[in-house]
């Protein structure tokens, strides 16, 4: 039977200060490094969420380490990473897209699969690079095995990589373990989330490595140790936009505390996004906080750097008065769902003008009424359902859970946020 969660309608201005879980792209960036590098590590605040876990679990099942500390940190031991082993990728792109480099560096037979929706996102091009740069590896998309060898020649391949920027990252983060790196060039439509391929090198380099990223879609990365990490991880400033969204669709005020003053996150764009929409938004020392105004502006933006702020954009978008155009998102077509169609049929499921085009959503403000919201397995669509729920009567969430893939609970600090205001 479909769960529903009736999404808590906010009786006035949200007023509140919510810490965030560690950062999801952080984490399993650190934690694939961490299982790669010449020592010991500890990573600080991680993010323990289904997307995390999953990672921590194939990594231990490649032979890795990876312990509680008493203070909610993770210490990784690397180890020889070998198989027969499993690996379920549950509907994670960072491990179905950042474990098949580190399998191929492993001995023995590693089978990967994951969810039903896991099965469909685009996966062929790492798979075809690996093989190109000396993988064995059967199969060209979930499920599929790599028959690891210990050692993975590498060198320089060529991508199309306009479908996802985790198909450079995954490559990039092992390549220092292959004998001869890696220089992976970009060939085809831009790639979206960009920000994401500089988180990679900025912590590939933090760790020690030797990243040229100084030609536009070209990184090459020298063969050599990753050194250990002892590392802090950020709040997830993408799982704190449905939260900031509270404060500026009620006319409220919410405070993340923790927002760092220099980022590579993507999420950190929300910060302009609101501000274009007429927010409030200060940073200081007691962090991010936003301030909503009495009506929240349109926008006309594109989000093909951040595209993973897509359904929150569009849940303040359907808020606020007016035509909004979001443009640069073909790309999430890929993602947990079809994020341009579950946008569209469920905006228009609450009497919202939303259409697709060829590279995003066109989304004219219209008064809503409560209905089912679906979320598709796609935690930001759930999350997207909650923000429209505060205005809205009457919002019935499908599926709430699905959001553990990134928010331990999420409907519990949605709570905590809205207090005595719901
Ligand atoms: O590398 C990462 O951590 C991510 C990259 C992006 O993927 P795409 O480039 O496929 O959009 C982003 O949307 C995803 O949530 C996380
Ligand atoms: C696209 C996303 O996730 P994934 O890492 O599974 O690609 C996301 O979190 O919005």
């Amino acid at each position: 039977m479909t769960q529903l969660w009736p999404a808590p309608v906010a009786a006035g201005a949200v007023r509140a200060t919510v810490p965030l879980p560690g950062s999801k792209s952080i984490t399993n960036r650190a934690l694939v490094l961490a299982a790669l590098a010449d020592g010991p590590s500890a990573l600080r605040a991680p993010l323990r969420s289904r997307d995390t876990e999953l990672m921590a679990s194939a990594l231990r099942s490649l032979g890795a380490t990876i312990t509680d500390g008493p203070d909610g940190s993770w210490q990784v031991d690397p180890a020889d990473l070998r198989g027969p082993a499993e690996v379920d990728c549950g509907l994670a792109g960072t491990v179905m897209r950042f474990l098949p480099p580190v399998a191929a560096l492993a001995t023995g037979r590693i089978s990967f699969d994951g969810d039903p929706q896991a099965r469909k996102r685009p996966l062929g091009t790492v798979l075809d690079a690996l093989r190109e740069l000396g993988a064995d590896i059967t199969g060209g998309s979930l499920p599929f095995e790599v028959h690891g060898t210990g050692n993975l020649h590498g060198g320089t391949v060529t991508i199309d990589a306009s479908a996802s920027s985790q198909f450079v990252s995954g490559l990039l983060l092992s390549a220092p373990r292959f004998d001869h790196g890696v220089t992976v060039r970009h060939s085809g439509s831009p790639v979206p989330s960009l920000p994401h391929i500089e988180m990679t090198v900025a912590m590939l380099r933090d760790a020690g490595v030797v990243v040229d990223a100084s030609q536009r879609n070209t990184w090459r990365v020298e063969p050599g140790k990753i050194s250990a990490l002892d590392a802090d991880v950020e709040p997830d400033l993408s799982n704190a936009t449905p939260f900031l969204a509270a404060a500026a669709v009620t006319g409220g005020s919410v405070t993340v505390p923790g927002w760092p003053a220099r980022t590579t996150q993507p999420g950190d764009a929300i910060r302009e996004i609101l501000a274009q929409m007429g927010a409030d938004v200060r940073l200081d020392s007691d962090g991010l906080t936003v301030t909503g105004p009495d009506e929240l502006a349109p926008v006309d933006i594109d989000l093909r750097a951040v595209g993973e702020l897509t359904p929150t954009v569009a849940a303040l978008a359907a808020l606020a008065s007016g035509r909004s155009h979001l443009r640069g998102i073909a790309h999430l077509r890929g993602h947990e769902t079809d994020r341009l169609a579950a946008l569209e049929n469920e905006l228009n499921g609450l009497g919202g003008q939303v259409q697709q085009t060829e590279d995003g959503l066109i989304i004219d403000a219209r008064p809503l009424t409560g209905a089912e919201w679906r979320s598709y397995a796609d935690h930001r669509m759930a999350t997207a359902g909650a923000i429209l729920g505060l205005k809205v009567p009457g919002v019935m969430v499908e599926d709430v859970a699905t959001t553990s893939k990134t928010i331990p609970d999420f409907p519990g600090m949605w709570a905590a946020m809205l207090g005595d205001s719901a």
